[in-house]
């Protein structure tokens, strides 16, 4: 398993790109470089992404995610700063050395799903094996196998243009699970497709990730998207990440006036969870109901709505967290429950 960890990264587009970063550095705006032609794209990013984790990288056009990204693989180079992969310092490496790492470690999955239309979707699934000088027999073996995963078993021979939206990408995904690299890179991968499409891929990835425990970066500027997928988010603007945080995290607290903005619209009661709310010091009454911490606030309200007494919230091996009211669960979906100790 891998992990992957960026550490004050930069990446300043237009004349000396050294010099803003050290002005940057000493406290200048990115917004005062602009007018020498100077675009601050990633200012100062530091995160680390643990084994397994999906991370995901959110914000609006323009706010850096993609060159950020893109430095994560090594297909630009920073202006300052270091990725590391498994601590492997992968910034400063020969072309020939990124490759090797780009091939054993990571792979990426392209919005526009990068499929060749006169080749077979096994052999769309199986390019990123061949780039690698895989033998033939074990790129039909492996490329079949990440086929069958994404539910594209039976489509083997047919070709990209006799595919749907959603089952093209399936095939993109296909293509990076076959390589076996524990990285997926995944750029705004759901992004062209239909919201009901979308929503299956993003379940079908939480399931696939369940089994297969990979390191995913996923960018995306849908906040629902971040919020359904990553294990943390990032939220970026305008080149600098501004807050770093579980959805959770990221409802209850935004780090400012930006962030708050930008999830007001999201369903709380699909986010915020029983165990977030739980009053840990409250005492449970005899023959409270036990509901798992990691239930939705809108799947209590059924069970909340036969008994008077509140919910016990337990952990996955049943041990208690604490008590959910009906007032608590209210509290927090308007928004007005106490921040202080998220
Ligand atoms: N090669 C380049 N040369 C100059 N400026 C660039 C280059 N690539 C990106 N930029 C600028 O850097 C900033 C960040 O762009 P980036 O594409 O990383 O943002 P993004 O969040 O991925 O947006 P989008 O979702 O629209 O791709 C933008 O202002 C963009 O215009």
């Amino acid at each position: 398993m891998s992990s992957v960890r960026v550490e004050r990264l930069y990446k300043i587009f237009g004349p000396q790109p050294a010099e803003k970063v050290r002005l940057l550095k000493q406290g200048s705006d990115p917004a005062d470089l602009v007018a020498g032609g100077t675009t601050a794209a990633v200012v100062d990013a530091t995160f680390t992404v643990a084994e397994g984790e999906t991370f995901v990288v959110m914000g609006l056009s323009g706010s850096g995610k993609s060159t950020l990204i893109r430095m994560v693989n090594g297909l630009l180079a920073p202006t300052d700063g270091a990725v590391f992969v498994d601590d492997v310092d992968v910034t400063h490496m020969s072309t020939r050395e990124l490759r090797t790492v780009r091939q054993q470690k990571m792979s990426m999955v392209f919005q526009h799903f990068a499929l060749f239309p006169h080749r077979t979707v096994l052999d769309n699934a199986g390019y990123g094996l061949r780039v690698r000088g895989t033998d033939e027999r074990e790129i039909i073996e492996r490329a079949g196998e990440a086929l069958r995963l994404v539910g594209l078993q039976g489509w083997e021979q047919r070709y990209p243009q006799q595919l749907s939206g959603g089952m093209r990408q399936r095939v993109g995904l296909a293509r990076a699970l076959a390589t076996g690299t524990d990285v997926l890179l995944m750029d705004e991968a759901f992004s062209a497709l239909d919201p009901l499409i979308k929503r299956e891929m993003q379940d079908q990835l939480l399931e696939l990730n369940a089994q297969l425990a990979k390191t995913i970066i996923f960018i995306t500027h849908d906040l629902n998207e971040a919020m359904r997928l990553g294990d943390r988010i990032a939220v970026m603007r305008a080149g600098r990440i501004v807050q770093i945080g579980t959805a959770e995290d990221i409802l209850r607290a935004p780090a400012d006036d930006y962030v708050a903005e930008f999830v007001q619209d999201v369903d709380r009661s699909r986010v915020l969870t029983a165990a977030a709310i739980a009053d840990r010091d409250a005492t449970p009454a005899d023959g409270a109901v036990p509901v798992p911490g990691s239930t939705p606030l809108k799947d209590l309200f059924a069970l909340m709505s036969d008994r008077a007494e509140p919910l016990l919230v337990v952990d996955e091996r049943q041990r208690p967290l604490g008590v959910v009211t009906p007032a608590a669960v209210f509290a927090a979906l308007s928004h007005r429950e106490e921040t202080s100790d998220a």
